[in-house]
């Protein structure tokens, strides 16, 4: 144990974190920042660890691993908050489903489409695995600095969905949406299996020691109404419910990607605390969202980040400009992309951080 751990005070530090201060209410000048995939291949020192773990499953169950590739973006850009290394893939993996990630062609799943195919899944498949993933958060949280934040993460039940019946990613995430409308029923056990596992996983990496999470609904965007209430809204809703119930003081935000017409529901729906809005989601809204209580996360363009220059320099500024004095937290509008310069995360940090 190192001597700063002795004199820790009450709250372990917690009270230390940026991050967490727009969520008890306080607009924070320069905004928390972090990155949706701030870990991940733009970075050399995650492309070597990766090259040693193997498999990029290997890589997410291998704690000593999964926490060094969380550690490295904190190391080089300071972000208020680190994201546990994981994937949202691992919850259908745990289950039972095969999940291979293939070389430069993303996820592949042997498909589930039937409900003698979901017969294959179970709860109780998933302690081995989500333990290892608990074991990480446990060793970020004794490696991190002690301002930084940890978020842990899912998977919305919709958006891995859409991965466990297709078998991949897709275009339009025709199989699930197909399978909703043929048999809402059948498709609602899926959810349902879904929901529980990752009321369990999040509550997991809470007991482990994340400060916040985030619910990550990727394909949020491709649903009808009516549909988007059934299987986005109301499975969050749960999530929301359960883990509040056990863990209150917990902030969770929702990435309802593509969703911003129905960012209202949304939020009334689901109770999240905060909301990562997605690049094409206006600034007039997330203002208006954020004056309403909620902490608004984003929205930078990840394909500006990796173009740089001027044009990012202005919109960065903007961004920040328009949140000012709101409950907001900076990000992307989505993840890293790869060919992403690291040298201009690194100015867009030192941008925002600059007092103006
Ligand atoms: C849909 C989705 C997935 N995974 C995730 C989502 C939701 C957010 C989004 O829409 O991007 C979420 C995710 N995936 C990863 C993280 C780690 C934490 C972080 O943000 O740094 C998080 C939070 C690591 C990863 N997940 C993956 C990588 C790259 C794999 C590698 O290193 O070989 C990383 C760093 C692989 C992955 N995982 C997934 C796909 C489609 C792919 C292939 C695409 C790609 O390769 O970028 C599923």
């Amino acid at each position: 144990m190192k001597g700063s751990d002795v004199v820790r005070e009450a709250d372990g530090g917690v009270s230390e974190r940026r991050f967490l201060k727009p969520f008890s209410g306080k607009a924070v000048s320069p905004p928390p920042v972090w990155l949706m995939r701030q870990a991940g291949r733009y970075l050399p020192e995650y492309r070597q660890v990766r090259a040693e773990a193997g498999s990029f499953l290997k890589l997410c169950y291998t704690p000593r691993l999964a926490a060094e590739v969380t550690l490295q973006p904190i190391r080089r850009f300071g972000f208020d908050a680190a994201i546990l290394f994981s994937d949202i893939l691992v919850v259908p993996d745990a289950l039972g489903q095969t999940v291979r990630f293939e070389e430069g062609e993303g996820p592949r799943l042997d498909p589930i489409q039937t409900l003698a195919d979901l017969d294959r899944l179970a709860l109780s498949n998933t302690e081995t695995k989500f333990s290892l993933v608990c074991e990480t958060v446990e060793r970020l949280r004794r490696e991190l600095p002690r301002e930084t934040a940890l978020i842990g993460f899912c998977g919305a039940p919709w958006t891995v969905a859409t991965y466990v019946a297709e078998g991949r990613g897709s275009s339009d995430q025709s199989a699930a949406r197909q399978w909703a409308y043929r048999d809402p029923d059948g498709f609602q056990r899926l959810i349902a299996l879904l929901t529980d596992a990752s009321i369990e996983y999040l509550s997991g990496q809470v007991r482990a020691g994340a400060d916040a999470l985030q619910i990550f609904d990727s394909w949020a965007g491709s649903l009808a109404e009516d549909q988007f209430q059934r299987w986005v809204i109301a499975p969050t809703a749960k999530i929301v419910r359960e883990v509040r119930a056990r863990h209150p003081d917990v902030p969770i935000i929702g990435f309802p990607r593509g969703s911003a017409a129905l960012l209202d529901s949304y939020l009334e729906g689901t109770g999240v605390d905060g909301v990562s809005c997605d690049t094409s989601c206006p600034l007039g809204l997330m203002q208006e969202t954020a004056r309403k209580g909620r902490v608004v996360q984003g929205n930078l363009d990840p394909l500006l980040l990796a173009a740089g220059g001027e044009a990012l320099d202005k919109r960065v500024d903007d961004i920040r400009d328009a949140m000012t004095g709101l409950p907001f937290v900076f990000n992307l509008g989505h993840g890293i992309v790869p060919h992403t310069p690291p040298e201009n995360v690194a100015r867009l940090v030192e941008r925002l951080r600059r007092s103006r």
